[in-house]
């Protein structure tokens, strides 16, 4: 563990020098194989685009074989980002030093001259986002039936709790979202992506950050106030655990207005004891109604308004397997990042429409599935006297960047 701390410290150091020895920090890391630039062209026969499997906002993946047989999902980070070399630096700290069943395993990196490159164990069957909520639009033939889903909420469920609790420092992963969900041959889930993770000493109860994570996913206390704990990443978990049992993107603007919010059109249904009107329709009624019910009421505990409202990570496994009861007298409606936009817009100008600004914000950022991609590169909302200036800024990704705030 010191070794994550020095490292972090230097890294600071280089920072502010305007650059990055990365060659250096790497070498600081003792769990993670070198592989050379030579092993990783062979591997990828020269980055073939056949071989090409995904584009994230780091930079290309491939699919390559490595020397020793083994099948890699080959990451290469774009050479011009500066962020993403930090990103680079996070990641391989973080994934190097922890193994569990439902994290994706780093084999190691290349850092050759200008290449950045991250080695991952290949999983076969894509992400969430690609797959069960692709909406049609993947080449999966993957039925996830009840059973499946079930395991794949509680194997996320245990990942992150390993992150939140067993791990020291413990782990907030930042993103938690169907596309950073991996899925194996046997489609047991694994967590993926790092590069946002942060690392949170003990006797510390929040880190202040800038925020970033994915608009749909975020907690609405570290939207505002960009105050991380792990109930942030807890808030995403509820996101993500309804879209698994209901099937559907956490914001689709294709459908009705008042079913376009997954987590707004949970809380009515709750409300008017529908929920299981929720259940992904692709079961064809082929499904456990209590536990699908009780799946999506450990979503509404977990996207409660207050942090201190939502279980902890090993508190909400316990409640997905039935080992503790979810009691209704505990759900109440859940933070809405909608209620926080309305907030903020209406200040002290009585007039402005509530949610006009969030559905225009969604709108132009024309969001008919988590895993599109924007092609607005930034969208500034600025609600008048208050000087509130939230940036959503988003190269690649639905990335929120909120720089100032006076609540
Ligand atoms: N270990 C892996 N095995 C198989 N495919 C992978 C693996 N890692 C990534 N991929 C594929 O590459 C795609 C891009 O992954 P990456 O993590 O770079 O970006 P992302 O999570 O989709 O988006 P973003 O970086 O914007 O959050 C994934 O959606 C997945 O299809």
């Amino acid at each position: 563990m010191t070794c994550i701390s020095f490292l972090f410290s230097r890294r600071g150091k280089y920072a502010r020098n305007h650059g990055f020895d990365v060659e250096d920090e790497v070498s600081g890391i003792h769990d993670v194989k070198l592989y050379t630039y030579k092993e990783i062209r062979i591997a990828t026969e020269e980055f073939s685009p056949a071989n090409k499997i995904g584009e994230g906002g780091f930079g290309s993946v491939y699919k390559g074989r490595l020397k020793d047989g083994k099948l890699a999902a080959i990451k290469v980070l774009s050479a011009e980002s500066k962020q993403g070399v930090k990103e680079f630096l996070t990641e391989i700290d973080v994934i190097s030093k922890i193994e569990h069943e439902n994290l994706v395993k780093l084999y190691g990196c290349c850092v050759e001259g200008n290449h950045r490159i991250l080695v991952y164990n290949y999983l076969e069957n894509n992400s969430l986002a690609q797959t069960l909520l692709g909406g049609g639009h993947n080449n999966s033939n993957i039925q996830f039936d009840w059973r499946t889903r079930f395991r794949i909420c509680i194997g996320v469920a245990r990942g992150l709790a390993f992150l939140h609790e067993e791990v020291r420092p413990y782990i907030v992963h930042r993103d938690i979202k169907a596309s950073n969900i991996l899925l194996d041959k046997d489609l047991t889930p694994k967590i993926s992506d790092f590069g946002l993770a942060k690392l949170i000493p003990s006797n510390m109860t929040h880190v202040s950050t800038r925020v970033a994570g994915t608009i749909g996913y975020l907690a609405p206390e570290y939207a505002i106030r960009g105050q991380l704990t792990r109930k942030a990443d807890i808030y995403s978990f509820g996101v993500l655990l309804v879209e698994i049992v209901s099937g559907r993107c956490n914001t689709n603007t294709r459908l009705p207005v008042e079913e376009q919010y997954l987590l707004e059109r949970t809380w009515e249904l709750y409300e008017r004891r529908e929920l299981v009107g929720l259940v992904d329709t692709a079961l064809n009624g082929d499904f456990d109604a209590e536990e699908a019910c009780r799946f999506m009421k450990v979503g509404l505990l977990c996207t409660q308004d207050a942090p201190k409202l939502r279980p902890s990570m090993s508190t909400v496994v316990k409640m997905l397997t039935g080992e503790i009861e979810v009691y209704d007298s505990k759900i109440t409606k859940p933070g809405l990042i909608t209620d926080f936009m309305d907030l903020k817009v209406r200040g002290p100008q009585k007039t402005t429409k509530p949610q006009t600004k969030y559905n225009d914000m969604m709108s132009s950022y024309n969001l008919p599935s988590a895993s599109d991609k924007l092609d607005s590169s930034t969208l500034t909302s600025e609600s008048s006297a208050a000087a509130t200036v939230t940036t959503f800024t988003s190269p690649y990704d639905q990335s929120i960047e909120t720089k100032e705030f006076s609540v």
